[in-house]
């Protein structure tokens, strides 16, 4: 990475946009991790920074652990230490053998005295076993436990942002890699408990090379260095290519999904897109291979390095031992416990190390869960707030001015100015991308104006509570979500807050004219509105319109919002829906209509027309109409289509 990082590296990069990414993406899809937050705790993956960083991921996982379940937390801890205890004075029973038999000349006082150090072992081989065992049992429970925990807590806080935050690419981004932050959670646990049993050990036999010799332990030590350092540098280089290639392979998983999408079927087939998909999913996944065989090349030829390098290092050791050995510095006996020692010691050791490092893999995305928490904070939808006035004259919006962060040219909106009187239906006019949308959307309380307000019977709702402001809203947008559940889930998710009411179904259905949709359905509203699980049954475009609207009603909230409600509805249909929308009004609700149907807005008691993100014009239809300005344009242009269409 640090080779990307120089002069050229930006021109390099550029360079390295494959033809499907700037086909299909518009461009590059892979991280410069130069600019990438994560960067620092990437680049600093060295042996020394991850040993100080070592207590801390272990209070990470501790911590994870104990919020999941504290008994099996104890039960673990306590078996492994166990067992670090039982390793321990297993060695030492190992050295007191070898001494009892090599020291002695007779071999049978040899063995006699070496019966009691043969029992403890015995014993201690008894307790490590049922300690290992308990540790496997409460691990086990504890571990899936850890990744609920850690996924619920993600969950909640994607739930708990702003829409914007959503959107914004870089916390998306977050989202996408901290999603592995759960399982990575759970193997912490593991790499955890496996971590406190390898430094128990190698405790164990770091003690009894420090009583055999001092020079025996910095040996011990050395021999490891090698291993050490190339697993860290592995880790660092696949977890910083995973971040910079994330959304690189979640664009080709895209077009693999496209492939088999159950809506993108038809065109697919009648239009031949398939071979065009696979051509780019394949030219997509064999760069992400270029990488991977790439990241195997460096890692093969680090381990070689580091092999070569803990093979001098043994030789030293056992060169050392051997000196120790000439030169009477050290018993036969003794120098064989060093020897069991040395093995059981670095094996501990690469142990430790492997651990470590996965360890250290896994906490870097627990840390990008942890990272949603700190970058979500100052984004969440707040809670709490001023009340809002149960019964508002009128939604002022006061010079509202509102551009899409990270977006150029004009603002969506620009000073826009404008009164939806409560208990009528006024509609929003415009051209495409005028601003209707967004508008509403700040009007919902899911985007902040950058200047202007919004009020609410003279409050402004930036200081309302944001619960409560969206607990005013129904909304039938023209993307409503159609959910793979039920019918009745489809209609309820309305209002989820309080248990399905069959009768507020039903009377929501009718006010729609959803009844015959419902009706119609094979298993009524248990039937279940997805082809692709078994009993799924597919709607119309209409069908789904009607049930779209069928959920407003039963949200039954006091301003309905209404976005192209009836673009997918025959014409008959379109009447009933505009019919029942005005008798919604009549009945004290307060509708906000967008529409492109200018017939459709003559029974409107205000219009707003919307230009560039500009209000043009405001007034009754018959004031707009008389007026002859943009309204009366359109409202003209849709005039004569039906006229020319009638004579024809
Ligand atoms: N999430 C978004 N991020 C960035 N820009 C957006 C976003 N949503 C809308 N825009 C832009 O804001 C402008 C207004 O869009 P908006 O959806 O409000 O228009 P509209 O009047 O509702 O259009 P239509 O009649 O086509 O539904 C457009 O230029 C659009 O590209």
């Amino acid at each position: 990475m640090g080779r990307l990082r120089g002069v050229g590296a930006g021109r390099d990069r550029e360079e390295f946009v494959t033809e499907s990414e700037r086909l299909l993406f518009g461009g590059r899809l892979r991280y410069d991790m130069g600019w990438s937050r994560h960067d620092d705790a990437v680049l600093e993956l060295t042996l020394r920074r991850t040993l100080v960083r070592l207590p801390q991921m272990v209070a990470m996982s501790v911590r994870l652990a104990w919020a999941a379940d504290r008994r099996a937390t104890r039960a673990v801890a306590l078996a492994e230490v166990a067992r670090g205890v039982a390793q321990a004075v297993m060695l030492l029973s190992v050295q007191a053998v070898l001494v009892a038999l090599l020291e002695p000349a007779d071999v049978t006082d040899g063995l006699r005295d070496a019966m009691p150090a043969i029992a403890v072992m015995t014993v201690v081989g008894a307790v490590g076993a049922v300690a290992r065992a308990v540790s496997t049992y409460a691990d086990g429970t504890l571990q899936p436990k850890v990744e609920r925990h850690a996924q619920e807590r993600y969950l909640e806080r994607a739930l708990g942002v702003e829409l914007q935050a959503i959107e914004d690419h870089a916390f998306h981004k977050l989202l996408e890699s901290a999603q592995f932050g759960a399982s990575s959670a759970r193997r912490m646990i593991g790499h955890g408990t496996r971590v406190i049993s390898a430094l128990l050990s190698l405790a164990a036999a770091a003690g009894v090379l420090a009583v055999l010799h001092p020079v025996l332990m910095p040996m011990l030590l050395l021999m490891t260095m090698p291993s050490a350092w190339s697993a860290l540098t592995i880790a660092r280089r696949r977890y910083q290519s995973y971040q910079e290639w994330v959304q690189h392979s979640r664009a080709a998983n895209t077009l693999s999904r496209l492939i088999i999408e159950a809506d993108a079927a038809a065109e697919v087939r009648v239009h031949g897109v398939g071979p065009f998909l696979l051509r780019h999913f394949r030219a997509m996944s064999q760069s992400y291979e270029g990488e991977q065989a790439r990241l195997a090349r460096e890692a093969a030829g680090t381990r070689l390095v580091a092999s070569a390098l803990t093979g001098a290092t043994a030789l030293a050791t056992y060169l050392v031992l051997g000196g120790l050995l000439w030169s009477g510095a050290m018993e036969v006996a003794a120098a064989g416990a060093a020897v069991v020692a040395i093995r059981t010691g670095s094996s501990s050791l690469d142990n430790l190390i492997a651990q470590v490092n996965s360890m250290h893999e896994d906490s870097l995305f627990v840390t990008d869960l942890h990272q949603i928490v700190e970058q979500s904070t100052g984004r969440e939808i707040p809670v709490g707030g001023a009340p809002l006035p149960e019964r508002p004259e009128s939604i002022e919006v006061e010079g509202v001015t509102f551009a899409f962060p990270g977006t150029e040219g004009p603002p969506a909106l620009r000073g826009v100015s404008l009164t939806i009187p409560v208990g009528r239906v006024t509609a929003l006019v415009g051209e495409n991308g005028s601003g209707k949308s967004t508008l509403i959307k700040l009007l919902c309380g899911l985007y902040r104006p950058q200047a202007g307000r919004i009020r609410f019977g003279g409050q402004d709702i930036a200081a309302a509570d944001r619960q409560d402001l969206f607990s005013r809203f129904a909304v039938v947008g023209q993307d409503f979500y159609r959910w793979p559940f039920t019918a009745r889930v489809n209609v309820a998710v309305g209002r989820t807050a309080v248990p399905i009411s069959e009768e507020r179904l039903e009377a929501a259905a009718a006010q729609a004219g959803a009844g015959d949709v419902v009706a119609g359905l094979p298993h009524g509203w248990g039937t279940l509105l997805s082809r692709v699980f078994q009993r799924g049954h597919q709607l119309s475009g209409g069908q789904w319109q009607k049930l779209g609207i069928a959920r407003a009603a039963y949200r039954d909230a006091p301003i309905l919002i209404v976005d192209e409600p009836t673009a997918a509805l025959d014409a008959r249909a379109e009447q009933e829906v505009f019919d029942r929308i005005r008798a919604l009004a009549d009945a004290g609700r307060t509708v906000v209509l967008i529409t492109h149907r200018m017939a459709s807005v003559r029974d409107a008691d205000l219009v707003h027309v919307l230009h560039g993100g500009r209000l043009v014009e405001s007034g009754t239809p018959d004031e707009l109409l008389r007026g002859g300005g943009r309204y009366a344009e359109m409202y003209g242009i849709q005039a004569a289509q039906f006229a020319r269409s009638g004579a024809a």
